[in-house]
C-alpha cells in the first residue's frame, strides 16, 4: 500500500479490504448487473474495467462474459470502447459516447435503453431494471457497483472525485461494492454534497433555493459488509480536446448574449440572469464563452456538465457560483483547475444527477437551459438522439430533464451540417423531426447561426415562420417555406390547419439526405 492511499483511507477499520485487481477479477460472471460511478467521461472506475477486458482478450471470452452496465452518464470512451469491442455489454443505459458502443447499438448487438438522467437512479431503485432478472432472488439489486473516489472518510464514506452521477444510488442499490481509490488526483473532499435515495411515499421536499444550498453529506454512507475490495487506482480520465469555437457557434453564441441583454432590459430576468444550463459539446462550449466575454456578471450556474470553458468564468471573477454532477475537464482543464484548486473550491459544488437534473430544483429555480440537437422541426419538436430516427448517438442525456423544466428552454444548432458531397446538404430545421425527444410544449427559443426565434406565446403557423425565417439556412429557407404553403394549403382542404403537415411529403427532405447525400430536393 502507498502512503497516499494510506492517507486517503481515513477509517483504519476498512485497510483490510485492500486488494490487487487480480484477487477481485475471478468474482465476475457472466449476465452479471453492473453500476459504474462517472458522469460525461469523468470518475468512473477504470482499473477493474481494463482488468477485465484483458482477462476476456487474454481467455477469449469475447461475447461470453456479457454485462448489463448501469452508468451515471458516458464513461471513458476507451475502457467502455473496449468493452464494446469484446462484446462485454449486453445491455446499456443511459447516456454513452464513443463510435465503438454506438457501433454495438446500431448493428443490435447492445440492447440500449434511454431515459431522462435524473430518473436513471431513481427507477433503478423503484426494481424497474432488474425486475426481469432470470433468478428472482435478484430482482432487487444490482450485483456490483464500482465506484472510482479520492477517498473514504473517518466515518468510511466515500468521497467521490470529479463527478458523482448516480454513484449514491449504485452503491445503496449494489449486492458488492469495489471501490478504486484514485490517488493521482487530489482529494475532492468537501466538493460534494450526497443524498441517498428516499423512495416515495417518504420522500420530501428538497431545501434548495439558490445554487449554493447543500443538504446532504461530504460522502456516500456504505456498508462496511458490502465493500468487497479497495483497489489503488493512478489511471487519469482522457476526456478529449475540444474543437475551438468558431464563426457559427460565436454567431450563436452571439445571438443568444444579444438575446438575454434585452429579456433583461425587459424585465424578464434580473441583471445577473438566472442560473445556467449548457449541455456539452462545441456550441455550448461557445455559448459559455460568448458570456463569459459579455458584460454580464456574477452569474450562477446549475448544471450537470461543469467544462472548460466554465474556467475562464471563473478565472475571470463573472462566475458566482457553480454548481453540477460532473467536472467534465480537458487534461489540461484539469491542470488550470487543480492549480487553483482550493480557490476553485470555494465556488464549485457537485451533486448527484438525480439532484443536479430534478425537475423540482430547475423549476423552482428559474434554471436558463441550453443544448444542442439533431434537428428540429417547423414547429418546435426537437430530436437530441436518433439520425434518421433510428441511429442512436449518445442518447439523451439530462437534455429532456432540463429543457422540459427550465424557466427558458434553449436549443442551439448550426443551421447546416455538411455531408460528404454537400456542405450545407443537412438542414437542421426539418418539416418534422423523425425522432421526438422534446415536445414544442417544452421549447421556448430555437437558435442557430442564421438568428434567433422566440417561440413564446406562438401558434404553431406562427412558429413555422418564425423558426424558418430566422433561423434556416439561407440555402433552405425558400424550400421550408414552399413546404409550409403547400402544407397548409393542403390541410386548408382537410381543415387540419392547427399544425399543417402532408404525411406523404414530411420526411421528404431527411429521405433525400439518405438517398442523394442532401436535404436539396427539386420540388415537393
Ligand atoms: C450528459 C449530458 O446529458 S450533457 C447535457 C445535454 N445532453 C444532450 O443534449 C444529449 C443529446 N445531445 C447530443 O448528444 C449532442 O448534442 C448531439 C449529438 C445531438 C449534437 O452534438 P454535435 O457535437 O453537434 O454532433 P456531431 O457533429 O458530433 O454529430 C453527430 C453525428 O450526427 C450526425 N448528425 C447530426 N445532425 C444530423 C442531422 N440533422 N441529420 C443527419 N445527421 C446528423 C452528424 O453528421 C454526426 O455523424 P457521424 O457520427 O457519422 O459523424
Amino acid at each position: 500500500m502507498s502512503a497516499i492511499l494510506k492517507s486517503r483511507i481515513k477509517n483504519p477499520a476498512l485497510l483490510n479490504k485492500l486488494r490487487t485487481v487480480e484477487e477481485v477479477v475471478p468474482f465476475f460472471e457472466n449476465d452479471m448487473y453492473m453500476g459504474w460511478s462517472g458522469f460525461t467521461g469523468v470518475g468512473g472506475p477504470k482499473v477493474v474495467p481494463v482488468a477485465l477486458a484483458d482477462h476476456v482478450e487474454k481467455n477469449k471470452l469475447q461475447n461470453k462474459l456479457r454485462f448489463t452496465l448501469i452508468t451515471g452518464a458516458s464513461t471513458d470512451t476507451d475502457v467502455e470502447g473496449r468493452w464494446a469491442s469484446l462484446g462485454m455489454l449486453k445491455r446499456r443505459t443511459p447516456h454513452q459516447v464513443g463510435k465503438p458502443i454506438q457501433k454495438v447499438i446500431n448493428e443490435g448487438s447492445t440492447l440500449f435503453f434511454d431515459k431522462h438522467l435524473s430518473m436513471v437512479p431513481q427507477d433503478l431503485c423503484y426494481g424497474f431494471y432488474t425486475k426481469d432478472r432470470a433468478d428472482p432472488a435478484r430482482r432487487n439489486s444490482i450485483d456490483v457497483a464500482l465506484v472510482e473516489a479520492t477517498g473514504i472518510d473517518e466515518n468510511g464514506q466515500i468521497i467521490l472525485g470529479p463527478s458523482v452521477g448516480a454513484a449514491p444510488e449504485l452503491v445503496a442499490y449494489a449486492d458488492k461494492v469495489i471501490i478504486e481509490i484514485n490517488t493521482s488526483i487530489p482529494s475532492f473532499y468537501g466538493l460534494h454534497d450526497i443524498q441517498m435515495p428516499e423512495n416515495p411515499p417518504f420522500r420530501t421536499p428538497f431545501p434548495v433555493t439558490s445554487v449554493t444550498d447543500r443538504f446532504g453529506t461530504p460522502g456516500i454512507p456504505v456498508n462496511p459488509d458490502k465493500i468487497l475490495a479497495i483497489i489503488e487506482s493512478d489511471a487519469r480520465d482522457s476526456v478529449p480536446d475540444n474543437t475551438p469555437s468558431d464563426a457559427m457557434s460565436q454567431a450563436i453564441a452571439n445571438h443568444l448574449v444579444h438575446f438575454f441583454q434585452n429579456e433583461v432590459k425587459q424585465g424578464r430576468m434580473p441583471e445577473n440572469l438566472l442560473p445556467l444550463q449548457s449541455g456539452i459539446g462545441n456550441i455550448a462550449n461557445a455559448v459559455v464563452e460568448g458570456l463569459a466575454s459579455s458584460s454580464f456578471e456574477n452569474l450562477n450556474v446549475w448544471t450537470e456538465v461543469f467544462q472548460d470553458s466554465f474556467l475562464d468564468f471563473l478565472e475571470n471573477g463573472k462566475l458566482n457560483f457553480a454548481t453540477s454532477t460532473s467536472v467534465r475537464l480537458t487534461q489540461a482543464g484539469f491542470k488550470r483547475f487543480f492549480a487553483n484548486f482550493d480557490e476553485f473550491k470555494q465556488k464549485i459544488l457537485l451533486r448527484s444527477q438525480y439532484i443536479s437534473n430534478h425537475p423540482e430544483i430547475i423549476r423552482r429555480l428559474g434554471v436558463i437551459a441550453m443544448n444542442t440537437p439533431v434537428e428540429v422541426d417547423i414547429y418546435g419538436q426537437a430530436n437530441s438522439t436518433c439520425v434518421n430516427g433510428s441511429r442512436m448517438l449518445n442518447g439523451l442525456g439530462g437534455s429532456g430533464d432540463f429543457l422540459r423544466n427550465a424557466k427558458l428552454s434553449i436549443m442551439h444548432t448550426p443551421s447546416a451540417r455538411p455531408t460528404k458531397t454537400d456542405p450545407t446538404g443537412i438542414s437542421c430545421i426539418v418539416p418534422m423531426a423523425t425522432h421526438v425527444d422534446h415536445t414544442e410544449h417544452d421549447l421556448d427559443v430555437v437558435v442557430t447561426d442564421q438568428g434567433l426565434a422566440d417561440l413564446r406565446g406562438l401558434a404553431p403557423r406562427e412558429r413555422s415562420r418564425a423558426i424558418i425565417k430566422n433561423c434556416a439556412h439561407p440555402d433552405f429557407k425558400d424550400q421550408l417555406l414552399d413546404y409550409v404553403e403547400f402544407a397548409e394549403n393542403y390541410c386548408t382542404k382537410t381543415r387540419s390547419l392547427h399544425e399543417p403537415q402532408v404525411l406523404s411529403s414530411v420526411f421528404k427532405m431527411q429521405a433525400n439526405l439518405a438517398e442523394n447525400g442532401t436535404m436539396k430536393l427539386k420540388s415537393w
